[in-house]
């Protein structure tokens, strides 16, 4: 354990009910427990009544949705025609927000004519048409408003005239490619409320918000305001950092000494704690993880408490929506103790009465670990909690661990988006136009006039007189043009966005001894998680993939227990095809490009469940390309050989300082190590000398290594401290090592790594010493 602090109680701040509140509705609150609101609740809940747009960001349990809840009901038992539309990035989150609602309003016959109902991928076809015919309050999420609801918004026009509020709760999720693409479907059905004649206001809520009003008006594209002062009660949280030991006698790749998985020792956790009676979830990076978590915990039930075997089970994503129904409610009536989870537990859930949490790696963002945290102690009167932190071995994880207020004492991380992206953009203007034509003014609120000019270019888009009349009238603005951009005829744009940065594609992965399908994975990600030798973890049984059909999207599996799991290796090209922004300090030179990113998964290697490596397995599989946006650095041979560097071979320096920076970018940039790639090289076509790019592993880039650009110092700086404080020899996946690395990880040098990192500072801080020195910007400049 390298820290443990106590984050101490808190007592309750209250406010009055608001006047405007009904007793009906005030009523049925105090029958829940609730008997008055606190400040935080009331001050958000009138601001949004009085018809400002505002963030509710107070911490985890603050009750958050009452800030919502009381505007919203107020609205629909005032104004029987009037709508509300709650917006959840996750279907979890959605399902625990109807029931909170649906517990409310039981047995009360005022509320009967509300109809709470979700609207969402899980939701039948009979209940989609009635919940559109009935429901005055809709809870759904991007995806599903995207392509169910705005695609088809003739059919909601009467829900859409009368909508009153927006929910958009956990709003600090939308970040990266997902945040930019809702961003966008936001603008969308704002729009399209207004054309329909609605004001509609939004409330937004979230625990871990930096910049809350700024990151919602981000968002929608409108002002809004912020309430952050918390008056909710508080138990004490207890929070330790732990890192696992090395396992003796057994070594990784190139000889590298092996920690204890962060999954192995969290399972041994998890049993520890159901043993001693603790409700706690275990929260793991990965699917498979959290599915092997489960089962090792289980393990050692059986052996240490036999009894208790049944408590513990896997939640994830993935699953069909019954079976994720089912574990919610066995958390929820404590028939599990036990629960190994990915993120997909981590928003919003309400289970009170949880007591642990371990959180198995670090999630990637500050503001997911509070979250993750933040689900257990959520009872106000005796909610005491421990949450753990356990490190993977990566150089992220151990830096964190070891420097504790890097990440206990750090504010949470802005949400980095970017809805200007042209991939993203592009595709949402082709929604927009085809629900209702563009006019001279949205492509000005929209900042998209460059893209709209191409994609007319292309004739995707076409210019045409705008209606005057009729469901098509886009909002009259006094004085705009006559005219308006239509799409054109045959394209069919909402199939084509996928929300979540995938290719739209799915892949089913079947069991063929039984038939049954297990679960779907993006095609594109399927490249590298189900190919022929995979082995795929379902709900705690193993199988191994025997053949990977793309073109059909197929994956055939038959169950087996292998003693080892698998991981994609992947190698990589990269051209730079346009420098955005370039600075020169000496010999190191910055900047920010637009690349294009050629890659190709080459096989796997299969890992025992100790962390020894058995062996390398090639594969044969189609290389895909990449259009996104790389930070980059230059250093010239020279100065790499004055710091020390072998002038021969400067590339195992180069890669290992690639490796840890790729590993230490999530500290600057709020996004996943899979969010992000790399390759170093000591001689770039290019740029004409030792090269390393970070690039964002989406389409057209996600803002993630334009966040690196901006901090590079910073960044550089950790990656440093986090090779330099590692205690291995020669580099160990704590430190330079990556599992993803396509060349074996080798060649590796982690001195040279350090040396060069160390001549990189030296270069940023002499010249910010000596500014006579050209910093140049060179928006248009190929790097050289
Ligand atoms: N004024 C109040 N008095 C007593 N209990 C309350 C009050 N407001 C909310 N609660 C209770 O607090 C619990 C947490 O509320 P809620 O789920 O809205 O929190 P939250 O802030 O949205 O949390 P998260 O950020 O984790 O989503 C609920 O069980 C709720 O009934």
């Amino acid at each position: 354990m390298t820290h443990v602090s106590v984050i101490n109680s808190t007592t309750a701040n209250f406010a009055d009910w608001p006047t405007w509140v009904p007793n009906t509705l005030v009523q049925a609150l105090e029958h829940q427990g609730i008997s008055r609101p606190w400040v935080h609740q009331e001050r958000a809940a009138s601001l949004a009544h009085n018809g400002s747009h505002v963030i509710v960001s107070t911490p985890t349990a603050s009750g958050k949705s009452l800030a919502y809840q009381l505007p919203i009901l107020t609205a629909l038992l005032a104004d029987p025609r009037a709508t509300a539309l709650y917006i959840a990035p996750t279907k979890a989150l959605g399902a625990d927000q109807i029931r909170a609602v649906a517990a409310l309003t039981a047995g009360r016959p005022e509320f009967g004519h509300l109809q709470p109902c979700a609207y969402d991928g899980d939701t039948e076809t009979d209940i989609r048409q009635w919940a559109r015919a009935h429901s005055r309050w809709i809870f759904t999420n991007p995806d599903m408003l995207h392509v169910g609801i705005l695609s088809t918004h003739p059919r909601w026009r009467h829900f859409l005239r009368n909508l009153r509020y927006i929910v958009i709760d956990e709003c600090h999720h939308y970040r990266g490619v997902f945040g930019s693409h809702t961003a966008l479907v936001m603008r969308r059905l704002l729009r399209l409320a207004r054309a329909a004649g609605a004001s509609p206001v939004v409330v937004a809520s979230s625990a871990t918000a930096a910049h809350p009003a700024e990151s919602l008006s981000r968002l929608i594209g409108e002002p809004a305001v912020a309430v952050t002062e918390d008056g909710s009660p508080h138990g004490e949280r207890t929070l330790a950092l732990w890192q696992p030991g090395f396992v003796p006698a057994v070594t990784g790749e190139n000889g590298a000494p092996v920690r204890r998985s962060a999954g192995a020792e969290s399972a041994r956790l998890l049993a520890d704690f159901v043993i001693e009676g603790a409700r706690t979830l275990c929260f793991v990076r990965s699917r498979m993880g959290a599915e092997l978590t489960a089962r090792q915990a289980r393990q050692i039930l059986a052996a240490a408490a036999p009894e208790l075997v049944d408590k513990v089970a896997a939640y994830r994503a993935g699953y069909l929506a019954d079976d994720r129904r089912r574990l919610e409610r066995a958390i929820d009536d404590a028939e599990l103790t036990g629960v190994a989870t990915t993120n997909a537990l981590e928003l919003g859930i309400d289970i009170s009465g949880l007591d642990a949490v371990i959180v198995a790696g670090y999630p990637g963002s500050i503001a997911s670990f509070w979250q993750q945290a933040g689900r257990a102690g959520r009872q106000h009167h005796s909610g005491d909690s421990l949450v753990v932190l356990v490190a993977r071995d990566d150089p992220l994880d151990t830096y964190l661990v070891n420097n504790p207020p890097a990440l206990l004492d750090k504010p949470v991380e802005a949400a980095v988006t970017d809805p200007a992206n042209p991939y993203i953009l592009g595709p949402h203007l082709l929604c927009a136009a085809a629900e209702l034509p563009l006019t001279e003014r949205d492509v000005d609120d929209w900042g998209a006039r460059t893209v709209v000019d191409e994609l007319t270019a292309r004739g995707a888009l076409t210019r045409r007189r705008l209606p005057t009349r009729g469901a098509d009238r886009p909002r009259p603005h006094p004085g705009s043009a006559t005219t308006g951009w239509y799409v054109s005829a045959g394209i069919e744009p909402h199939a084509q966005v996928n929300l979540r940065g995938g290719s739209g594609e799915e892949v089913l992965i079947v069991d063929t001894t039984t038939g049954r399908l297990l679960g779907t994975v993006d095609a594109v990600r399927a490249m590298s998680t189900v190919y022929a030798g995979a082995v795929h973890i379902h709900q705690g049984e193993t199988f191994v993939v025997d053949e990977f059909d793309l073109d059909d999207g197929l994956a055939l599996t038959h169950p087996e227990e292998p003693d080892w799991t698998t991981s994609a290796r992947e190698t990589t090209g990269i051209s730079v095809d346009r420098v955005i922004s370039e600075r020169r300090y000496g010999p190191l030179t910055v900047a920010f490009a637009e690349v294009t990113v050629t890659h190709q998964v080459i096989g796997y290697l299969r890992t025992l469940l100790t962390g020894e490596v058995l062996d390398s397995v090639p594969l044969d599989m189609p290389e895909q390309t990449l259009p996104t946006r790389a930070v980059l650095y230059t250093l010239t041979p020279r100065a790499l050989a004055d710091a020390g560097i072998d002038p021969a071979a400067p590339a195992g320096a180069l890669h290992a300082a690639e490796h840890a920076a790729i590993g230490l970018l999530p500290l600057v940039a709020t996004c996943d190590r899979g969010d992000i790639g790399g390759l170093s090289t000591t001689l770039h076509p290019d740029t004409g000398l030792p090269t390393v790019f970070v690039y964002d592993g989406h389409l057209g880039g996600a803002g993630f290594a334009e966040r690196g650009h901006d901090t590079f110092a910073r960044w550089i700086g950790a990656t440093r401290e986090a090779i330099a404080s590692c205690r291995c020899a020669a580099g160990c996946p704590s430190c330079v090592q990556s599992p993803k690395c396509g060349n074996g990880n080798d060649p590796l040098d982690k001195s040279g790594a350090i040396a060069a990192l160390t001549l990189i500072q030296r270069c940023l801080s002499d010249a910010a010493a000596d500014p006579g020195e050209p910093a140049v910007t060179a928006p248009t400049a190929s790097v050289q």
